[in-house]
């Protein structure tokens, strides 16, 4: 099966009547195994909305959103938080720590959500701690890191669980470019080394240099990719 993620005229309506959004309207994107592909398009044009959706956080109005060949859009919410747990990892523009744990204590966090047995917990650790090149960070606090050490914590966490498909949404926005360019190095490396496929919204042209596929949205549908 080609594609990790995909969408089928996909439709998203927030509200009803006169206060209607169309948010999203006939998107249809494909999203290849092993690639990283950039979500662009001005605010209010729709690219949380999409993401939400792929990773099976809110469901389409009509049309379908498929995860590894199944169509998860119509599943109950209790399948879909099942499917997202073990096969999706999120990582948001504000990293979302525990701040009274430490860097490995917070990736260990995020395995014990997913079904990894717990003896497997300390290697995953060090393991996505090492991807990020976050090991000598390892027993610090979120509030001692930087800014772009506190995303690639958030990043390992995501990943410890290895997860088939990485959503990001403006993972680089509260950074300086000079971090945002680290980050997005790190996610290359992610689809380079670990065979990661990511989806990342975004606005800074840094991170969009590392991109194999962008679509770009406007009012709602697809554009351009
Ligand atoms: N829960 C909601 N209820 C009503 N309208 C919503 C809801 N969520 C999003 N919208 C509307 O849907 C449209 C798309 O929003 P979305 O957040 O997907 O845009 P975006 O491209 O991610 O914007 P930004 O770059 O500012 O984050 C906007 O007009 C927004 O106001």
């Amino acid at each position: 099966m080609p594609y990790i993620a995909e969408t089928k005229e996909m439709e998203r309506v927030f509200g009803s009547g006169v206060t209607a959004v169309r948010a999203l309207q006939g998107v249809n994107i494909r999203v290849e195994k092993g690639r990283l592909l950039i979500l662009r398009g001005r605010s209010g044009s729709g690219k949380t909305t999409l993401l939400n959706l792929l990773g099976g956080l809110d469901r389409p109005t009509r049309g379908e959103v498929f995860f590894q060949g199944k169509e998860i859009g119509s599943l109950p919410d209790r399948t879909r938080t099942k499917i997202r747990r073990e096969g999706m990892g999120f990582i948001f523009q504000s990293f979302g720590l525990f701040p009274l744990m430490s860097a490995a204590e917070n990736v260990e966090f995020g395995l014990r959500l997913s079904r990894i047995p717990a003896r497997e917990w300390k290697g995953r650790v060090s393991e996505s701690l090492e991807l990020v090149g976050l090991t000598k960070r390892a027993n610090h606090r979120p509030y001692e890191l930087s800014g772009g050490e506190q995303q690639r914590c958030a990043i390992a966490r995501a990943v410890a669980h290895r997860p088939e498909l990485l959503l990001a949404d403006e993972p680089t926005a509260e950074l300086d470019s000079r971090m945002g360019k680290q980050i997005s190095g790190v996610f290359r490396r992610l689809v380079d080394e670990a065979g990661m496929s990511i989806v990342m919204t975004t606005h800074d042209p840094s991170v969009m240099e590392v991109a194999d596929v962008v679509y770009e949205l406007e009012d709602g549908s697809i554009i351009k990719s």
